[in-house]
């Protein structure tokens, strides 16, 4: 299928600085990518040229085919800020009729106001919502306008666990309906679960492109074994696997991905005196810390 959304060799200076250098990037239809980086790596001005609201000084954007700020690509694009605002007068049910009416949409705005959780505040005013309320608003926004490309930065920030899951499960549904979606973010844990593929900016520069399997092998972190040892046995445990002590009960090996089964076969192999035993792969946390580091080669 055609990508959606496709940046090549974009660079963009703000002064002297160069703070997008040769980005390419690409998004699917129906596809959830993450993009990450440390404060000032360049995520908002990838996504406000994306929107059209910052030139670039080389390289292109298209979304679905049309430039950056053009009517089409208004059209099929919707942008949830970090930190949404809307009029604090109107209730919700106004302002998605509003948004409905300007967008020429045709909008079932209670059944939507329904979906995002908001069903008993829709004749409220926006001013009394929290900011999970006005985050689901702006999500129902999204929805309504059936965009091709949705751009989403940090939309769960300063949400309860609760309200992340539903935003991400809302976010799903975005996709499901065929929406290529780039959400922009800092929260690698839930980003690791609910997205297809990650990207990652250092100062300006794409690092890291790829799906979190294919970020692992690439970077072949380790994976940590730790192994519990039967009662008073540890000791023994030690001395026959090696690796770290990390209480007293249980030893810490590291090994690659690719080495894992060995290491099992010859835990096994060991009989009564490994009573358990736990896996943990490298998670994006570590995978972040690795590709963002500032003196990777
Ligand atoms: N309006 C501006 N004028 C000048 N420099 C800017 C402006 N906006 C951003 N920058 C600079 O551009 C670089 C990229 O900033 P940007 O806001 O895109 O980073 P970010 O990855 O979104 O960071 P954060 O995670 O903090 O939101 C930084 O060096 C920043 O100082």
């Amino acid at each position: 299928m055609d990508n959606s959304l496709i940046i090549k060799s974009v660079n963009k200076f703000r002064g002297k600085a160069q703070v997008l250098q040769d980005i390419d990037l690409t998004v699917a239809p129906g596809e959830r990518l993450a993009l990450l980086g440390h404060n000032g790596a360049g995520k908002s001005t990838l996504i406000k040229s994306i929107l059209g609201l910052t030139p670039i000084h080389g390289g292109s954007i298209s979304i679905n085919g049309a430039a950056p700020g053009s009517a089409a690509a208004r059209r099929d694009t919707a942008f949830l800020p970090e930190a949404v605002s809307f009029h604090p007068a109107l209730t919700g049910r106004e302002q998605l009729s509003l948004f409905a009416n300007l967008s020429g949409a045709s909008a079932d705005v209670p059944a939507l106001l329904e979906r995002v959780g908001l069903a008993d505040a829709l004749d409220r005013r926006i001013g009394t919502y929290s900011k999970g309320m006005r985050q689901r608003l702006g999500l129902a926004q999204v929805l309504l306008g059936r965009p091709k490309v949705a751009l989403l930065d940090e939309p769960t920030s300063g949400l309860d666990p609760i309200s992340r899951q539903d935003l991400y499960a809302i976010i799903d549904e975005l996709a499901e309906q065929g929406t290529a979606v780039l959400i922009a973010s800092h929260a690698l844990t839930e980003v690791e679960a609910r997205t297809d593929r990650i990207a990652i900016l250092r100062k300006g520069v794409k690092v890291a492109d790829n799906t979190l399997a294919e970020l692992s092998s690439e970077a072949a972190l380790p994976t940590r074994l730790r192994i519990t040892a039967r009662a008073g046995e540890i000791e023994k445990l030690a001395q026959q696997v090696g690796g770290t002590r990390v209480n007293g009960a249980s030893v810490e090996l590291r090994c690659r991905a690719d080495q894992k089964m060995n290491e099992l076969r010859r835990i096994a192999a060991l009989g009564d005196v490994v009573v358990d035993v736990s896996m943990t792969p490298p998670k994006l946390e570590d995978l972040y810390r690795h590709f963002a580091k500032e003196n990777r080669p």
